[in-house]
């Protein structure tokens, strides 16, 4: 069990109010897809769980625990670009291994590399590149390492925002198969963020839609979708683009 629930949080940027008493649930085991217009707030509504942002009011609760530092390695992020969310000196190897720090425990060398290979052995990463920089390893192999790295602490909840968005079309499916596979063996708990639809509907079991920092609509996939129940929400759908072609995601 690990329901990831945001109760009514808001957050203020000066006198901007960048998310409006948002209320989202994110079902044990399932994939919540939060998708609006850039600028909605669908970041900052995200980094409020894992403590890179405040709220001014509301809370964020794990399995009924309110999040705070003690828990807060239960929920991870992974974010657009790996290249800036790994240290280009350091072996990717390495980089995964810090995740461990986050679980708490002491791990000996042994146990570590031990780890770090079936971590990445998790992600279809070669363990045997472990001490190679980031620079060797393409867009899609990058953002596969970040994740490993998040897993390192092991979650109850991975929170992935635009982690597509920077790759080509074609390792998209490969990136967004391997969440799907992740999420069927570990149970683990998503919020998904993307502007892709297409990408939206391949991986969430449950869609809602942000717009000025307000939740707008929450529900199964399908019915938010095809069928959104107020008018500004199916304009809001037809105004963010699905880049390029829809993904034949089956093949990926
Ligand atoms: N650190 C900050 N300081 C001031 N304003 C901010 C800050 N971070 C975000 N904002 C503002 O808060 C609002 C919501 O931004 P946010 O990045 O959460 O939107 P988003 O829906 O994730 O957009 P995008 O899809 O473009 O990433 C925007 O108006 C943004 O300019």
């Amino acid at each position: 069990m690990s329901e990831l629930v945001f109760d009514r949080v808001s957050v203020r940027f000066g006198a901007h109010t960048a998310v409006d008493e948002a209320s989202l649930v994110v079902r044990s085991g399932t994939t919540l897809g939060l998708v609006g217009e850039s600028g909605s707030g669908k970041s900052t509504v995200a980094r409020v769980a894992v403590g890179l942002e405040k709220a001014a009011g509301g809370s964020v609760r794990l399995d009924g625990a309110v999040l705070e530092r003690r828990n807060r390695r239960s929920v991870q992020m992974v974010f657009q670009d790996p290249l800036a969310a790994l240290d280009p000196r350091m072996p990717v190897g390495t980089s995964v291994a810090e995740g461990l720090l986050a679980t708490g425990r002491r791990w000996s060398g042994a146990e570590r590399r031990a780890r770090v290979q079936e971590l990445l052995e998790l992600v279809h990463i070669d363990p045997s590149r472990a001490g190679e920089r980031p620079a060797r390893f393409s867009g899609g192999q990058r953002q596969r390492i970040t994740i490993a790295r998040a897993l390192a602490a092991q979650p109850a909840v991975l929170i992935a925002d635009e982690i597509t968005s920077a790759l080509d079309v074609s390792v998209q499916g490969v990136v967004l198969n391997l969440l799907r596979e992740l999420q069927r063996e570990l149970s683990l708990t998503m919020l998904f963020i993307s502007h892709n639809l297409a990408v939206v509907r391949y991986v969430s079991d449950d869609v809602a839609v942000m717009r000025n920092g307000r939740i707008v609509e929450h529900g199964p996939t399908d019915t938010v979708l095809d069928d959104p129940a107020d008018a500004y929400t199916r304009e809001l759908l037809r105004s963010i683009p699905v880049m390029g072609r829809p993904l034949d995601l089956k093949d990926a």
